[in-house]
């Protein structure tokens, strides 16, 4: 199985921009307004590649509001969720909460809530479960830091992650699960894996999948890449046959290149 320009995915490509904590409420706004109609010009059809942002907390309302009013087909989600599902537990924000603001998906164990909030894999687990309690689609990062790169052990290392965070899932929850591998060190760095290095882990992540679960949920699942992607390496990135999409940080808060990376098979004709 190629990608092409002709569209022949098996799975529908996602192209997901991470905004971490930057765009206050208003900024967040411009920014999706202005991605809407940069993509409207260029006639984007979201039947071939979803497009999902995943704003602060903060911005969520607005964007409802935006997506809602202006009949908008990108989609949103929240970039992190409590493992409960309400009570004292200050500061956290319940799955419940995202599912009401019409969140349709979340990221859970983001490097940066790894390694700056030392969430464990159990915690993981636990909100990878309250997603999908609360109908939203669990988008579980893994990945690697350079010193595992480096050793050599990087795919047994991720491969642990995505078990322990899979751990307990049903067949359906696992086939609609997004899993997003993001080694550390090509995070924010300029640092990209090569679309070789994005492949080669996919494949592992999906055959994993079809040992945890079986080949009907490792054929569904959707395996996307992040770090450092940018309009000019999203299409050779998206070639891998087992990358289905990218998570995007930085370049994702610019709404022309991020269009230009959502409309990574525009390159894929011209270059
Ligand atoms: O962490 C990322 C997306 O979640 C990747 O960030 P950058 O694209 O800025 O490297």
């Amino acid at each position: 199985m190629t990608t092409s320009a002709n569209g022949n995915f098996v799975r529908k490509p996602f192209i997901a921009g991470n905004w971490k904590m930057n765009m206050d409420h208003v900024q967040g706004i411009t920014l999706l307004q202005k991605l809407a109609w940069t993509l409207s010009d260029a006639k984007h059809d979201y039947n071939r590649v979803e497009v999902a942002v995943f704003p602060p907390f903060t911005d969520l309302r607005g964007v409802q509001t935006l997506v809602q009013g202006d009949e908008l087909d990108i989609v949103y989600g929240g970039q992190d969720l409590s493992q409960f599902d309400s009570g004292a537990y200050t500061g956290d924000i319940s799955g419940q909460f995202l599912s009401k603001l019409g969140c349709s998906y979340v990221l859970v164990g983001h490097s940066e809530r790894r390694t700056i909030h030392n969430e464990s894999d159990e915690v993981l687990n636990a909100k990878v479960k309250a997603a999908f309690r609360h109908e939203v689609t669990p988008v579980l990062c893994v990945g690697e830091g350079l010193e595992i790169r480096q050793a050599g052990t990087h795919v047994e290392h991720t491969l642990a992650q995505l078990r322990a965070g899979v751990d307990g899932l049903t067949d359906e929850q696992a086939a609609d699960l997004v899993v997003a591998y993001e080694p550390v060190w090509a995070i924010g760095t300029g640092e990209v894996a090569g679309p070789e290095d994005a492949q080669e882990m996919c494949a592992a992540i999906r055959a994993e999948l079809a040992v945890l679960f079986n080949d009907a949920v490792a054929a569904k699942t959707r395996l996307l890449y992040g770090g450092s992607v940018k309009a000019n390496n999203a299409a050779a990135i998206m070639a891998g046959s087992d990358v289905d999409g990218l998570l995007v940080g930085g370049a994702s808060l610019d709404p022309a290149e991020f269009a230009n990376i959502v409309r990574f098979e525009s390159h894929l004709v011209t270059d």
